[in-house]
């Protein structure tokens, strides 16, 4: 781990120590394990030949801010209604000004799947994401140990919640491999130095299994970033800043959507 994630980890350490002084661990499992309603993730990915999971981004550390007036509710209405396949939210509160509150508001509003974009670093925060409604949860394998990421698939799939493992290289590859996640993400962005190479997904997709479900993430901006990636055999796509950005999302999730 180097850069950025060293940096944004440490400080995800000190903010659910807080939490866990808030809600002690034993309550938030119990909310967490409470019988609930899941939205199936990666079945909604696989039922389009273009399938978009569009995330609800407010600020990053790579760009500032981007839209941090916006209104969660609302913008998972105008992804439901440009034919996303299911959503993103951000929930990271200092580096990407989210909340999960940002997520319960989206995924009130719509009928879609909702991901819980977070850097999960403590099983404490499983039960945080089970018990605030969310349907799947990321787990980034750079910033897990290889028992870690295995111990969190496991427990996230006793709350129900699916897991999108998200890898930037070969070594993460090689580090998720022995787990079988049945949902990848590959990063186009390298979450240490920020570049962005949409032509990285494509490359490293050819390295995962046959039936796993690979989604491209980070840098999509248009057709012919999503036709690349058709290409290479790839067709869901995790796209954040030029949806918050567009000033007709509707319309530019639609020409996402219809790219072939
Ligand atoms: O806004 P973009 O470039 O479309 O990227 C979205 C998403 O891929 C990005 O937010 C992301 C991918 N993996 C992450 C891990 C942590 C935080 C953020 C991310």
């Amino acid at each position: 781990m180097s850069g950025f994630l060293e940096t944004i980890v440490a400080h995800v350490e000190g903010v659910v120590e807080k939490s866990k002084a808030g809600v002690p661990l034993a309550e938030m499992r119990r909310r967490g394990e409470a019988v609930r309603v899941v939205r199936p993730f990666r079945e909604a990915l696989e039922a389009k030949p273009v399938a978009v999971i569009a995330e609800v981004k407010r600020a990053s550390p790579s760009k500032g801010d981007i839209a941090l007036d916006l209104d969660a509710a609302k913008t998972a209405r105008l992804y439901e209604e440009g034919g996303a396949a299911a959503l993103s939210v951000l929930t990271e509160g200092t580096f990407f000004k989210g909340s999960l509150a940002d997520l319960q508001a989206a995924r009130a509003t719509v009928s879609l799947p909702v991901l819980r974009k977070e850097f999960i670093v403590d099983p404490y925060q499983l039960y945080e994401t089970a018990a605030a409604g969310a349907d799947a949860v990321l787990l980034i394998a750079r910033i897990l140990e290889p028992s870690q990421l295995g111990d969190f698939m496991a427990l996230a799939s006793e709350l129900h919640l699916e897991t999108l493992v998200e890898v930037f290289d070969e070594a993460d590859i090689d580090k998720v491999t022995p787990f079988a996640p049945p949902l990848v993400g590959i990063n186009n962005r390298n979450l240490a130095s920020f570049d962005t190479d949409t032509t990285r997904a494509g490359r490293l997709g050819a390295l995962l299994p046959s039936g796993t479900t690979v989604v491209a993430a980070s840098g999509i901006k248009d057709a012919t970033d999503i036709r690349r990636h058709l290409d290479a055999g790839i067709s869901s796509f995790l796209v954040g800043e030029s949806l918050v950005r567009a000033k007709d999302t509707v319309g530019m999730l639609k020409e996402l959507v219809s790219s072939e």
